[in-house]
């Protein structure tokens, strides 16, 4: 994806809304229905946008919601693209390029994870702390865009403290009992091996999923302020003695729609 590609897609969503959005939302699988409460809401298909890829997942609508949550002017992804279907870094994280080129300085990041920390209980949610990229790939390869970001950018500081403290604060306001840990990121589309899970355990990785982190590299390169949440919606492979399903995840992110939107609804609105 090149800078003119980009121009291209930002100019086409820019003659469709009215206020140019200020937060970035990007919604994970089965955690799309928060796009439906956005107010004034602007439906763009990915479809219709130039250069834009189309989701391909379950439980991942394929659209862009622009309008207006809890007083912010917002973006909505309601769906998102992942590595593993067949899409290049570039052109998964081709939507953060986009924000960045409307001017959106934060973005709040969610996905559906594996818990790999045995204290978490299916259901819960998690701040992410930190991640730990076990893509093997990095959505920064290649030139550098000088007018997106710096060749070598820093990852220190990647979830951005002072959001989190904004979503800590949300939570004990709705009495929600908000994990936090770590996020390892792996390429999928399968599940991991209890081996796998034992290892990143011992790397020192809290949850596993198979998305966000291209996502995050790009946010921190075009200088955005990042928050990142997991719904827990499984115990990662041969903690319990069961499969896993792409269905479970989906079911169990249903259950906990209400308390995850009120999350991020509260911490959107005190961001
Ligand atoms: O898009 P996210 O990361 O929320 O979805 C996770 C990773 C896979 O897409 C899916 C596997 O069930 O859940
Ligand atoms: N990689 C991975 N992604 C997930 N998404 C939801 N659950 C999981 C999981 O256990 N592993």
């Amino acid at each position: 994806m090149n800078f003119d590609q980009i121009q291209e897609a930002k100019n086409f969503i820019e003659d469709k809304i009215e206020k140019t959005p200020e937060a970035g939302l990007i919604l994970g699988s089965g955690l799309g229905s928060l796009a439906e409460e956005v107010d004034n809401v602007e439906y763009i298909p990915y479809k219709d946008i130039p250069h834009f890829p189309e989701s391909t997942v379950k439980g991942h609508k394929g659209r862009l919601a622009i309008g207006t949550l809890e007083g912010k002017q917002v973006m909505a992804m309601q769906g998102r693209f992942h590595y593993y279907e067949g899409y290049s870094m570039k052109e998964v994280t081709l939507p953060v390029r986009v924000m960045q080129a409307l001017g959106i300085d934060k973005v709040i990041v969610t996905n559906a994870a594996g818990g790999i920390d045995k204290n978490f209980s299916v259901g819960g949610l998690m701040l992410i702390q930190d991640h730990i990229n076990f893509f093997g790939d990095n959505p920064l390869i290649g030139k550098n865009e000088d007018r997106f970001g710096t060749r070598f950018p820093d990852m220190t500081y990647a979830y951005n403290p002072e959001l989190r403290e904004v979503a800590k604060k949300a939570a004990d306001q709705l009495s929600i009992n908000l994990y936090e840990g770590v996020y390892m990121g792996v390429p999928g589309p399968s599940y991991e091996t209890p081996a796998e899970i034992n290892m990143a355990r011992t790397l020192g990785a809290s949850s596993v999923g198979m998305s966000t982190i291209p996502e995050v590299i790009v946010a921190n390169h075009a200088g955005m302020k990042v928050l990142g949440i997991s719904c827990i919606t499984n115990m990662a492979a041969g903690i319990l003695d069961k499969r896993l399903t792409h269905e479970e995840v989906q079911e169990v992110t249903t259950r906990v729609k209400e308390e995850f939107q009120q999350l991020v609804k509260t911490t959107l609105k005190q961001m």
